[in-house]
C-alpha cells in the first residue's frame, strides 16, 4: 500500500502528548478561511475555474515564500487513493469534504503535519495550524504568519462592512474558527459536563465530537470552538475561547481531584484497570468501546494510577484504531467485523501483550 510518509506514522508531532496542560487539552487549532477576489466559490465553480484557483494558491505554497515556517510539500487530492485519503482525514489534516473532493483539491502540508492548507475545500483556502497542548494563542500567531504570505501574493474576497467573504455565511467575518480538544472524563462521571457544555454554548461557543462538525463526543473528547465570527476581532475570538477553556481546565482538575479523594476513589480505580484489562486481552472490540476504554487508561496514566503506559500510546492508539489506519497498517480492505478484530489485535500489541493471543 502507500509510501506517502503522513502514512506511515499516526502520531503528528503535535499529537505527542506534549505542551502545557496536556493532561486535559489534547490540541489547539486555528483555522482560517479565505476565498480569492472575482472566483466563484467552490460549489459553485466550473472545473476550470477551480483548476485555475488551485494552480493559483499552491503556486505560493510552491514558491518558497513559507519556507520560514518549515518544509511544505503540495498534494493534489487526485493523487491520493481513498485509503491515503481517510487517513488524513482520521489524522485530522483534510476534511471528509475535501476528501471527497479529487477534482481540484489540494493540500499544503507541513513536513511535522502541524500546518495542513486545504485548497477548494468549502472555500478556496482554509489555513489549519494544530499544536499540541493548550496553546491556542500560539497556534494563532502561526496561522496568521501564514495568512498573511498568502494575502500578499493572492487577494482576498473582502467586504469593507463584512470582513473576508466566505462560502457559508458562519464563517464570514473574521473567517477563523479556534479550537480545543479536551478530555473531560471527571466531569462526564460526575454528571457535571451538561451543565458545562450548555453554559459554554451560552458564551457563543460551539461544542462538537472529535471530528468536528456532525461527529460524536466520543471517549469523553470535546472540541470546544468559537461559533461566532463576525462582530468579534481575531483577538476577542482567541481570548474567549482561552478563558473559557481555562475555566473548564480548572473544573476538570477538580473533579478529577475529588475523585481521587473520596471513597469514589475505588470505583476510579476499578473503572480504570478493568479498562485497562479489557483493552490488554479483549479479542474483539468495536470503535465506541475502544474510544471510551482508551479515555478510562488515558485518565488512569494522568492520574498516576497507571504509570506503565505512556500518553503518546494513548494518543496514538486514537488514530490508529479508526477504520483507515487499521486498513493501512494491516495492509488489507476490512469489514466492520474484521476491524473489530484487528482493533483488538492492536490495542493488545500496542500495551505490550503480544503473545496473549497465540503470539499475535
Ligand atoms: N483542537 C483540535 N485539535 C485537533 N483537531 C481538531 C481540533 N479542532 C478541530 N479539529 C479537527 O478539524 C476538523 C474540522 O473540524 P470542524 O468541522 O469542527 O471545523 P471546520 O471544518 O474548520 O469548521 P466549519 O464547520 O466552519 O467548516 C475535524 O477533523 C476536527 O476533529
Amino acid at each position: 500500500m502507500s509510501n506517502r510518509s503522513f502514512t506511515q506514522h499516526a502520531l503528528s508531532d503535535w499529537m505527542q502528548g506534549t505542551g502545557p496542560d496536556a493532561d486535559i487539552v489534547i490540541s489547539s487549532r486555528v483555522r482560517i478561511a479565505r476565498n480569492l477576489l472575482g472566483h466563484p466559490f467552490p460549489m459553485l465553480a466550473t472545473n476550470q475555474q477551480s483548476q485555475e484557483v488551485m494552480e493559483r494558491l499552491t503556486s505560493v505554497g510552491n514558491s518558497g515564500r513559507l519556507n520560514e515556517i518549515g518544509r511544505f510539500e503540495t498534494i493534489p487530492l487526485s493523487d491520493l487513493n481513498e485509503l491515503e485519503r481517510r487517513v488524513l482525514v482520521e489524522k485530522h489534516l483534510i476534511s471528509p469534504n475535501l476528501a471527497n473532493e479529487s477534482r481540484c483539491g489540494a493540500l499544503v502540508l507541513s513536513d511535522n503535519e502541524s500546518v495542513s492548507i486545504m485548497v477548494n475545500e468549502e472555500d478556496h483556502l482554509r489555513i489549519q495550524c494544530l499544536y499540541p497542548g493548550f496553546q491556542i494563542n500560539e497556534a494563532w500567531e502561526l496561522a496568521s504568519r501564514i495568512d498573511d504570505i498568502f494575502e500578499e501574493e493572492a487577494d482576498y474576497a473582502f467586504d469593507e462592512r463584512r470582513g473576508f467573504l466566505t462560502s457559508c455565511p458562519t464563517n464570514v467575518g473574521t473567517g477563523i474558527r479556534a479550537s480545543v480538544m479536551m478530555h473531560l472524563p471527571a466531569l462526564v462521571m460526575t454528571q457535571q459536563i451538561n451543565r458545562i457544555l450548555s453554559a459554554i454554548t451560552q458564551v457563543g461557543l460551539a461544542v462538537r465530537g472529535m471530528y468536528g462538525e456532525g461527529s460524536e463526543a466520543l471517549g469523553n473528547l470535546f472540541q470546544i470552538s468559537n461559533q461566532i465570527t463576525l462582530g468579534q476581532s481575531e483577538h476577542e475570538i482567541i481570548d474567549n475561547l482561552h478563558s473559557v477553556a481555562k475555566q473548564i481546565i480548572e473544573h476538570e482538575r477538580a473533579a478529577r481531584e475529588r475523585m481521587m479523594q473520596q471513597e469514589s476513589r475505588v470505583r476510579l480505580e476499578d473503572r480504570v484497570f478493568r479498562s485497562y484489562g479489557i483493552l490488554s486481552h479483549a479479542s474483539i472490540m468495536d470503535s465506541k468501546e475502544a474510544a471510551q476504554r482508551l479515555s478510562d487508561v488515558r485518565l488512569g496514566i494522568d492520574l498516576g494510577l497507571i504509570r506503565d503506559v505512556s500518553p503518546q500510546v494513548m494518543n496514538e492508539l486514537m488514530v490508529l484504531t479508526q477504520p483507515g489506519f487499521l486498513q493501512h497498517t494491516f495492509n488489507e480492505k476490512l469489514n466492520m467485523d474484521q476491524r473489530d478484530i484487528r482493533r483488538a489485535e492492536l490495542i493488545r500489541q500496542h500495551l505490550g501483550r503480544k503473545s496473549d493471543h497465540g503470539g499475535v
